[in-house]
């Protein structure tokens, strides 16, 4: 098994840049893991209480979950990736019965923070685009599909997401083998990746 992660802040693209890959292969020979889906569960927590969680840090990501998962996958078994809802800022009740595939994609803001889950990827990505180009992007995509308002968005990226980013997610750059700029579409970029993998099914 192939495993590529992909990482970088929040709006440069990377679940974009993943449904391009994906686009066109096989797939029943691709498979995705989203970090999203590993939010810590917080059932304990009121509605409030949940708005108020740093969702930015890496305590906030369920890593023994999602290196469980990962390792069940590399053994060839299929597992049970959590359904998260960013309306209700909690695991939902479902899960996606996700099956082990020759490639499996990894994604997500903080992936590259954990070493021994950055010790699984045999591929390492950085997507890279401009705070301001992420902010505009994240303000449109959680106002239009994560029920948020302008507040909600411009707080957030004001107390947690900006200084978290500075703190965590930029850092791990420099443990990419490949940087994707993407403050416009590449598809230079996807189509070289995609070339990777069509290598590896061959
Ligand atoms: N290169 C790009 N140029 C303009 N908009 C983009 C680009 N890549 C993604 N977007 C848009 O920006 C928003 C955030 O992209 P998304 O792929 O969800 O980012 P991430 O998964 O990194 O948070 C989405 O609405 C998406 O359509
Ligand atoms: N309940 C939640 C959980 C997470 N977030 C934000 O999601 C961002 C990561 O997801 P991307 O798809 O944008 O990579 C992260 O920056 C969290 O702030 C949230 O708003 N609400």
């Amino acid at each position: 098994m192939l495993i590529i992660g992909i990482a970088g802040g929040t709006g440069c693209g990377k679940t974009t840049v993943v449904n391009q890959i994906i686009n066109e292969l096989p797939n029943e020979e691709v498979g995705v893991i989203s970090q999203d889906s590993y939010y810590q569960s917080a059932p304990h927590l009121s509605y409030e209480e949940r708005t108020k969680i740093n969702f930015d840090h890496p305590r906030a990501i369920d890593f023994d979950l999602l290196m469980e998962h990962l390792k069940e996958l590399k053994k060839g078994n299929s597992v049970e990736q959590p359904v998260y809802s960013f309306v209700k800022h909690n695991r939902t009740e479902d899960t996606i019965l996700t099956h082990p595939r020759k490639v499996m994609i990894v994604e997500g803001i903080l992936i590259f923070t954990h070493p021994d889950i950055r010790e699984l990827f045999d591929i390492k990505i950085f997507v890279h685009a401009d705070s301001d180009e992420r902010l505009i992007r994240r303000l449109k995509r959680d106002i239009a599909e994560r029920g948020r308002d302008i507040d909600e968005v411009l707080n957030r990226y004001q107390n947690t997401l900006k200084p978290m980013h500075q703190q965590f997610i930029e850092p791990t750059k420099e443990y990419a083998d490949i940087i994707i700029p993407n403050n416009k579409y590449n598809t230079v970029a996807v189509n070289i990746v995609r070339t990777i993998i069509n290598e590896r099914l061959l």
